[in-house]
């Protein structure tokens, strides 16, 4: 949270000579400067103090620290300037660890990035029963920046801490007890007193005080030791292209091996600074800063509502999407009643969720426990008699609106009054869909992305008449099974389908140039995506994209491309993975191959869109700017309609629901660290080369000319800002 009256740090200084500092930043007690400040004072106060004897040092309510605030790092990001943290690292961790009295951490919940190093400057740590404590940052870009790449082997052991940083994975309290970062293990109830009783018996010398910097005795011999990290930097060095953090990490803990910790620690310093200064560390943090700020909308959640308590679920239609949704709803303990037609598609729906839950056993998310817990909130239907109590209904069948329209003019009569009533489409206009029911303000659309039991991203559609507390009850019960919720309005493909819209045809358009299909799709995951467009279409099947196009042509007919490559596809038996034959042949127990023989059908496409007379001759480069520069374009246009409220939600929209790559901060942000500037000079080339589906929106020429960025950087505090503060 950003601000200064949100950040609260209390003393209380207690009969046996304990002082207990207490920080405060709800929800998660992120460190921002006033709350460092106040932290670093009450320390040094409590180490001139007579009557004080120890510190415990510990987070107000039920966490200990998240780490470092992100709007802190947005603003050393932005300014250059981290002296901050050079601040922080002598005056309070410092403090903290070579002070003249003893601090101990009373850790509940989590200690995350700055919050665990801070409590690794500590002489000791308690922490609650499956308490996180990890070193996140690299997730973020960069390395940690408070001394945790040198502490951290010190408690730990250099493998096991080389691991917890490359992976940014927390280990539980449990194993950071067996591992020796964490001392004792206290209930919540208990944390404190036994904190305590840790620093009387420290200050009384019942026990050693140790100072983790100054450890050596989990290192082994600096051989050992530099093996271990060499393992390490040998699987560190297959992804150094895309991610160099991970070697400048590993040589940093090398540089505490060979020079010792306070060497380290200043080469740390200096590793962090050039990190998070990084264009991949600034995009990485946009998205996850972007991600946060879309849980303030204004309007919504501003509005003095409370949510209503979603209890029972009514979802309709058990096929891939209706599946997906009641696996998300159930593993969240949520009651779902599944309605089909008949018995026969029920359980093949039913079979589907059985399914993906295993899958998550399979995974090691899961247990059998689990499953069962999962499977008892689940009932599955096939009629309307028990939606007569749900609060929320979600509908999930096919994308037929005369369908959608008959199930929402019945789901009006038997449903209670106060019940949500959202539609799955991913496309069709929510009015038409909820036209011949009598309670317009309770539509809403909940686009999940597929599978919704993984994909994080819930798209929530409002309409002019869509009520504000049910958008609010959408987006709790979005949180609560995992989502990433993003309210946007109501259009053809609404905000994400419409975005990307033309990468569902500029591939097309590509291959009708003469561009070879099977290197779009390399070129394309050299970008960083997971999938070049063509295995994606063979994967999805292309009846989908066919009905997606035939719905943007009618929309936007002034400037969608339309290929015949899908429909020819399948006049040559070709179905994609379903039938085993695509631009890919699928076979069992092998991953997807090119299949050349393809290439007359492509051919065929290209005679008949008859663009170009010979193929064109394009650099990798210009495929990646011809595919998503368009994209970019029509985001444009999303966020001059006001489709969405902040171009950010472009980019959490576009990573989330995309698998746009993060590293390249999403959309919209990537397109900024090129500039609307070409972009708009490049697509006003080829669209006088090859037709209107280039054509630059108004808003794109604008902000050219302006030269004013596509992205406001640091939307996350001045979200909050704006909320909180103003
Ligand atoms: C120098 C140092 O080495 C650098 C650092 O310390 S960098 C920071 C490293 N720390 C991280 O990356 C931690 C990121 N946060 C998390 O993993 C999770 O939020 C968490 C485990 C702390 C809590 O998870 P959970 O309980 O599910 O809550 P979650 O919904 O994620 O967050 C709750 C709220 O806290 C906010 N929040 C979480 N972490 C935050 C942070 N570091 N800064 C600011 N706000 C944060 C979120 O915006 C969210 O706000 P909202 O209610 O308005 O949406």
């Amino acid at each position: 949270m950003a601000g200064g009256e949100a950040h609260r740090v209390t003393m209380e200084v207690r009969g046996d000579g304990i002082a207990v500092i207490a920080f405060s930043s709800p929800p998660v007690n992120a460190l921002h400067i006033p709350a460092l400040t106040e932290l670093k004072r009450m320390h040094r106060e409590s180490m001139e103090r007579d009557d004080v004897k120890a510190v415990v040092l510990t987070g107000a309510g039920s966490k200990f620290c998240s780490g470092l605030d992100m709007s802190l790092v947005q603003d050393i990001q932005r300014t250059g300037d981290d002296s901050v943290l050079a601040e922080i690292s002598h005056d309070l961790i410092d403090q903290v660890e070579d002070g003249k009295k003893p601090s101990v951490a009373a850790i509940q919940g989590y200690a995350l990035g700055a919050g665990l190093e801070l409590s690794m400057g500590c002489c000791a740590r308690v922490a609650t029963p499956g308490a996180k404590l990890g070193l996140p940052e690299l997730t973020l870009g960069f390395s940690p920046g408070l001394g945790g790449t040198q502490r951290l082997p010190r408690l730990v052991g250099v493998s096991k801490a080389a691991q917890m940083l490359l992976t940014s994975k927390p280990v539980m309290s449990e194993e950071g007890k067996s591992l020796g970062l964490i001392d004792a293990i206290a209930s919540p109830e208990e944390l404190l007193e036994v904190a305590c009783d840790l620093a009387l018996d420290i200050v009384e010398s019942r026990r050693p005080r140790l100072s983790s910097l100054s450890r050596t005795d989990k290192l082994g011999s600096t051989e050992q030791a530099m093996e271990i990290l060499e393992g390490f930097r040998q699987g560190a060095k297959e992804t150094a292209h895309t991610m160099p953090e991970k070697l400048a990490c590993l040589d940093v803990i090398g540089e505490g091996i060979t020079s010792g910790g306070r060497s380290g620690v200043l080469k740390e310093m200096e590793v962090f600074r050039e990190l998070v200064l990084s264009t991949a560390a600034k995009a990485l943090v946009h998205v996850s800063c972007a991600q946060r700020a879309t849980s303030q909308v204004r309007g919504v959640t501003d509005a003095g509502l409370k949510p209503r308590p979603i209890g029972k679920v009514g979802v309709i239609g058990a096929g891939l999407m209706g599946s997906g949704i009641t696996t998300a709803l159930i593993l969240s303990n949520i009651h779902v009643v599944l309605k089909e037609l008949n018995s026969e598609y029920l359980q093949r729906g039913i079979k589907k969720i059985e399914a993906n839950l295993q899958a998550l056993v399979t995974k090691g998310k899961l247990d059998e426990n689990g499953v069962k817990k999962a499977l008892s909130f689940l009932r599955g239907v096939s009629d309307y008699s028990e939606f007569k109590d749900v609060d929320l209904v979600i509908e999930a069948v096919i994308e037929d609106l005369s369908l959608k329209q008959s199930i929402f003019e019945e789901i009006d009569k038997v449903c209670p009054p106060h019940c949500i009533l959202a539609s799955g489409t991913s496309g069709i206009d929510l009015n038409k869909i909820g036209e011949r029911t009598s309670s317009q303000d309770r539509i809403v659309g909940a686009h999940f992305f597929s599978p919704a039991h993984i994909m994080p991203l819930l798209e929530i559609v409002r309409t002019e008449k869509t009520s504000t507390q049910v958008l609010l009850d959408l987006m709790t019960i979005g949180k609560a099974i995992k989502k990433v919720p993003l309210i946007v309005g109501n259009c053809t493909g609404f905000a994400v389908n419409r975005t990307f819209s033309p990468y569902f045809q500029g591939p097309f358009l590509l291959a009708d140039l003469g561009v070879d299909i099977f290197r779009i799709d390399r070129v394309v995951c050299s970008f960083g995506l997971s999938m070049g467009p063509y295995l994606l279409h063979d994967v999805t099947g292309y009846g989908l994209a066919i009905a997606f196009a035939k719905e943007m042509a009618a929309t936007f007919p002034d400037r969608t491309f339309q290929s015949a490559l899908h429909g020819l596809m399948l006049q040559h038996g070709r179905q994609g993975k379903s039938n085993g034959k695509g631009y890919y042949i699928f076979e069992k127990g092998s991953k997807p191959k090119p299949d050349y023989t393809v290439q007359p059908i492509v051919e065929e496409s290209r005679r008949i869109t008859n663009l170009v007379e010979n193929p064109i001759s394009i650099s990798d480069q210009e495929i990646v700017e011809m595919i998503f520069f368009p994209v970019v374009n029509e985001g444009c246009r999303i966020i001059e309609e006001g489709v969405i409220a902040r171009a950010s939600e472009l980019d959490v929209a576009s990573v989330l629901g995309f698998n746009f790559p993060s590293r390249l901060g999403g959309i919209m942000f990537w397109a900024d660290t090129i500039g609307a500037k070409y972009i708009y000079t490049s697509l006003k080339k080829w669209s006088a080369l090859y037709g209107p589906f280039f054509r630059p929106s108004r808003f794109l020429e604008e902000r050219a000319m302006k030269g004013i960025p596509l992205v406001r950087i640091g939307i996350f505090k001045e979200v909050l800002e704006t909320i909180f503060f103003v």
